[in-house]
């Protein structure tokens, strides 16, 4: 029997929405799919018109469709945006060196200027050769912060008022978890904002970053980009072996099976408590080496790379 669409009523209908359970037809699919962002966009302002605005890439099936989706709504409602693509090169041979290559098709794809930055040039350091001198598990301490900082360097060379990235319901629910069962209340407040950074309170943030894809479910941006055909890298990292994040998505995952609207409804309820969290801000300074915001008076990469340089990697891990 053809099944049509619930919301055209019109087409025949082969995609099951996985955030509704709803049957709909490929271009109503489409259609939801980029007004929900939209809807995100102006609802929470977080674009000025004329802004240059740096879109974190990396090559995976988020950032990619981030940059596809900013580049149609952009010209679509004429936000006045200059997109430029950000890339951080972390030194993962057989990772990061190919899913590079996507980003630099996607440049070509959309015609926007593209600027590689890699953690050699930054620290002197690649992630191959951390990982040689401390091994799998923690490397991504490091890699964490010191991506941090590299974007924010990126964003600040290119001049962009604002950074992007491809975080998405998914990711967010997990942090949010992660967050409470660690009873870090400080993060749970901070990790729920669809802005973050700008206000000095995150360490090598000092440009506002923008979550577009807060509401938006992994499963229908993997939908979209097979519907759409955009080709992305789907390789995990090699190096990651975030066990305790792990735990947390096979429980989001089996919690989505059963219910669905559990992702959205467990970033709504984080957002409930934020209003509550009274947690004092640490006071902003800058970094006395690299110069860079700060919350003490070296900032975490400078903290962590001269711990490398001394040879002495897990001593900066424990302070961590
Ligand atoms: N090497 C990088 N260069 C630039 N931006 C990055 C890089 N790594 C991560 N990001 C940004 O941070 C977001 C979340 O990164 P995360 O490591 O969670 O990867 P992910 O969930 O696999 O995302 P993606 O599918 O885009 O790789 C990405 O969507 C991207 O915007």
């Amino acid at each position: 029997m053809v099944k049509f669409c619930e919301t055209c009523k019109d087409k025949k209908a082969f995609i099951v929405r996985p955030k509704t359970g709803k049957l709909i037809c490929q271009e109503c699919f489409f259609t939801a799919f980029e007004e929900e962002i939209h809807y995100t966009i102006i609802s929470n302002n977080l674009f000025k018109r004329g802004e240059r605005i740096a879109v974190g890439a990396s090559g995976g099936k988020d950032s990619t469709v981030l940059i596809h989706v900013m580049n149609h709504l952009n010209k679509k409602y004429d936000y006045g945006l200059e997109l430029i693509l950000l890339s951080i090169d972390e030194g993962i041979t057989g990772y990061r060196d190919d899913s590079l290559e996507t980003v630099k098709d996607n440049q070509v794809t959309y015609g926007l200027q593209l600027k590689i930055l890699s953690y050699k040039d930054l620290y002197g350091w690649t992630m191959d050769e951390i990982v040689k001198q401390i091994g799998l598990n923690n490397n991504c301490t490091f890699c964490g912060v010191f991506r941090r900082q590299a974007l924010d360097r990126g964003a600040q060379l290119l001049n962009c008022d604002k950074i992007l990235t491809g975080h998405n319901a998914d990711d967010i629910a997990e942090t949010i978890l992660m967050n409470i069962a660690r009873g870090d209340f400080f993060r749970l407040g901070r990790c729920v904002q669809i802005t973050t950074g700008g206000d000095g309170v995150d360490d090598d943030d000092h440009i506002p970053r923008l979550k577009p894809f807060k509401y938006t479910y992994e499963k229908e941006i993997v939908l979209y980009a097979y519907h759409k055909k955009l080709v992305y890298f789907s390789t995990e990292c090699i190096y990651s072996p975030n066990a305790y994040r792990g735990h947390v998505r096979e429980l989001i995952k089996d919690i989505e099976k059963v219910r669905p609207s559990s992702i959205v409804d467990i970033i709504h309820s984080a957002e409930q408590i934020a209003i509550n969290i009274n947690v004092k801000l640490p006071k902003k300074m800058k970094c006395t080496q690299c110069g860079f915001v700060s919350s003490n008076s070296i900032c975490k990469a400078c903290g962590l790379l001269d711990k490398l340089n001394k040879g002495k990697p897990k001593v900066a891990l424990k302070a961590e």
